[in-house]
């Protein structure tokens, strides 16, 4: 090929990828092989610079606008970081720095590189004003709603500011929050997010902002960027925005010679992964405005900073074989096992392939020497195959047809990733992964029950599904493994009285597809009981508030299924309300004492007598009419307005059921 074409190539292949990853949030290489892709191409065009253009990916921002927000133009321009990777390269960084300046004293501030999306924030007279993603670096999107919903970041400025100013952060979902949605995601059946990096900003374009709401999101500040600045090294500017009430990380440090900038470097590469949150490298900037001004830009990044990116841990180990993972919903995983090797601080031995086209992408083989990553330091990934050293009689990989667990042949929906068993009913790893999730603490939360007995149980035929738990007797379990005279009554009372829940844990448990911890919330308070869910139509389910086409009618599923409603009819001569049921505190005593009211309005709950008798089992005395002697009248919804009058000239005040309610139930 000749250069022209390789040139042309790579500016394709980059600008795919940039794609992928600004615009989609799903980049199918590594930053590191990006990078090298990226590093050929500036090579080739500084020996060629007659194929020079403007357009290339080396001259431009890689981020993009979408037409999703609206596009507004930064007033300060948006720009990127120069990279390197040795500190070779950052000597000769500063070298060209020392070209411009001179030989003058040079400090730096050394900041960590947040692993995220840059955001760009304008304040006018202390307020948030607006909020636009870096895009293509002259113009974003304006992503303001979504970004007020990060608690981190103030609404309000507090102290001295100039009138108006932008500042630049990162948004990043530090790994807390982000296991914790991929925790959810699992336990709903979902495939989870890949990396917090791609989540955070996939979060950002989000159409809904409660939705965002939602994400555990945070904001680290970098920069204040305006005019009339109380500052005028970038230092100074980060002790004043932490002081405004921003974010600022407290690792970032003034270094007054490169050999300080090592020793940050040295420092942070080890500690950076007891960080709460992902971070790429180390930013070096130089710290006086002065000199920054003097320094200025190339067409994409400033000439006075540069990020130096730490190497991932990567290490290549052989693959000795691949299985398959069925989960609770019939999911089909493909796990790569591999011969142990240590990354990152702990034996790596497996790692997730996550689907058939991943497997064809890598064109991975048993017996494959490969390159293992920690992605974003959690999880570890396979990122590519060595063919170097590919034995010469390996195979390629053929995807599995059927299921490992019940022979049954796997489907795979159109636009799905993961193959399916859709033996839902006979397959063992999904029955015994739905009683599992039955039982777990989020949902019945049965005492003196856990994972591996459920396995037990069901290996024993015991248990087909959740239901039998409820039959279970001592006699039955005491011969299992491990299982005493103690252990055996404790599991059967766990289970007898897991059933006064309430009805959205009890919905939750049950585990239709789709249907997490907010949704089984959501449903409860909508429908009130199982009965009424179970005859709702998809219409009727897509107007209840955050219930899409998907979960509508992954319920309506799951309803239409005779096995599902014979055991919903089971678990309920168990004991099992499946409805919210409201209560009037039987205990409660004096609760009225010094009070005097009218309880009016419609009676939806409890009936007149029912209500009569919750006032005088409270010392109350119920009066037909507003008197000065009786004080309570229960008028239900024919109040008519000469009691209305009465009661307002009394001032007695009259509420309603729920009120009432509420007031015999507080503690
Ligand atoms: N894998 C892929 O397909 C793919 C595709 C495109 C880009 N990438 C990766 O994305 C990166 C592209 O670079 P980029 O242009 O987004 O720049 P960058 O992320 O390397 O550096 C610039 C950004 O760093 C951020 N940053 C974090 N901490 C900072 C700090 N303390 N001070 C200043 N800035 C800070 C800012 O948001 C700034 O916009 C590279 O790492 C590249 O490998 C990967
Ligand atoms: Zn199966």
């Amino acid at each position: 090929m000749d250069i022209q074409n390789t040139i042309q190539t790579l500016r394709e292949e980059l600008n795919q990828h940039n794609y992928n990853y600004y615009v989609l949030d799903k980049p199918t290489i590594s930053d590191f092989e990006f990078d090298l892709k990226l590093k050929q191409l500036q090579d080739l065009e500084d020996k060629h610079p007659e194929y020079f253009d403007e357009n290339s990916p080396t001259q431009r921002i890689g981020g993009a606008i979408t037409k999703n927000f609206q596009t507004v133009s930064h007033e300060h321009r948006m720009y990127s970081l120069d990279n390197s990777y040795s500190k070779d390269e950052l000597a000769d960084w500063e070298k060209r720095i020392q070209k411009v300046l001179g030989d003058v004293p040079l400090e730096y501030t050394c900041e960590l590189k947040y692993d995220g999306a840059s955001i760009s924030i304008t304040y006018e007279n202390g307020k948030l004003k607006r909020a636009v993603t870096r895009g293509d670096g002259f113009q974003g999107d304006d992503v303001t709603n979504n970004i007020k919903t990060i608690k981190s970041i103030p609404l309000k400025i507090k102290g001295d500011f100039p009138s108006t100013f932008d500042v630049r952060g990162e948004i990043i979902l530090p790994f807390a929050g982000f296991e914790k949605m991929n925790q959810d995601l699992i336990e709903i059946g979902e495939l989870p997010y890949s990396n917090p990096r791609n989540t955070a900003s996939g979060s950002l374009k989000l159409q809904d902002s409660a939705e965002v709401a939602k994400r555990p999101l945070d904001c680290l500040l970098y920069f204040i960027i305006g005019n009339k600045l109380p500052f005028n090294s970038q230092f100074d500017g980060l002790e004043t925005a932490r002081q405004w009430g921003f974010k600022v990380p407290k690792e970032s440090k003034l270094a007054h010679n490169l050999e300080e900038v090592f020793e940050f470097i040295d420092y942070w590469d080890i500690h950076r992964h007891n960080l709460p949150y992902e971070t790429d490298g180390v930013v070096v900037k130089v710290n006086s405005f002065h000199f920054q001004d003097e320094l200025g830009f190339t067409a994409k990044s400033p000439r006075w900073a540069i990020a130096y990116k730490f190497k991932s841990e990567q290490v290549s180990t052989k693959l000795i074989s691949i299985s398959y993972q069925v989960g609770r919903t019939g999911a089909i995983t493909p796990v790569a096992n591999l011969e142990p090797v240590q990354l990152a601080g702990t034996i790596v031995k497996r790692a997730s392939l996550h689907n058939a086209d991943q497997i064809e992408k890598l064109d991975i083989r048993v017996g494959d020497t490969v390159f293992v990553e920690k992605g974003g330091e959690i999880i570890p990934k396979i990122i590519a195959v060595d063919f170097t050293k590919r034995p010469d009689n390996s195979e390629p990989t053929k995807y599995i047809t059927h299921c490992p667990e019940c022979q049954t042949e796997l489907v795979r929906g159109e636009g799905e990733a993961n193959h399916y068993c859709p033996n839902f009913y006979g397959c063992p790893p999904q029955i015994i992964g739905r009683i599992q999730h039955y039982i777990s603490r989020k949902a019945m939360d049965i005492e003196g029950l856990g994972g591996e007995t459920v396995a037990l149980l069901f290996n024993n035929g015991l248990v087909h599904n959740y239901a039998d738990l409820y039959e279970l007797t001592v006699e039955q379990i005491l011969p299992l493994e491990r299982m005493a005279q103690k252990s055996a009554e404790n599991l059967v009372n766990g289970v007898k009285n897991s059933v006064s829940i309430p009805f959205e844990r009890a919905l939750y448990a049950i585990g239709i597809r789709f249907v997490g911890e907010t949704v089984a919330k959501k449903l409860a308070k909508h429908y009130k009981n199982i009965d009424a869910l179970s005859q709702a139509t998809l219409m009727d389910l897509v107007l209840v508030d955050e219930i899409g086409d998907r979960i509508a009618q992954s319920v309506i599923d799951f309803f239409e299924n005779q096995e599902n409603r014979i055991i919903i009819e089971r678990l309920k001569s168990y004991g099992i309300e499946f409805e919210i049921i409201e209560k009037i505190n039987p205990n409660a005593t004096n609760k009225l004492s010094g009070k005097t009211f009218v309880v009016s309005g419609v009676f939806e709950k409890f009936s007149r007598d029912e209500l009569k008798k919750a006032i005088e089992d409270n010392g109350g005395k119920v009066g037909s009419s507003i008197s000065a002697k009786t004080n309570y009248v229960v008028a239900g919804d024919n109040m008519g307005p000469a009691k209305l009058d009465k009661a307002n000239k009394l001032n007695v005040s009259i509420i309603s059921e729920d009120d009432f309610i509420k007031i015999l139930n507080e503690s």
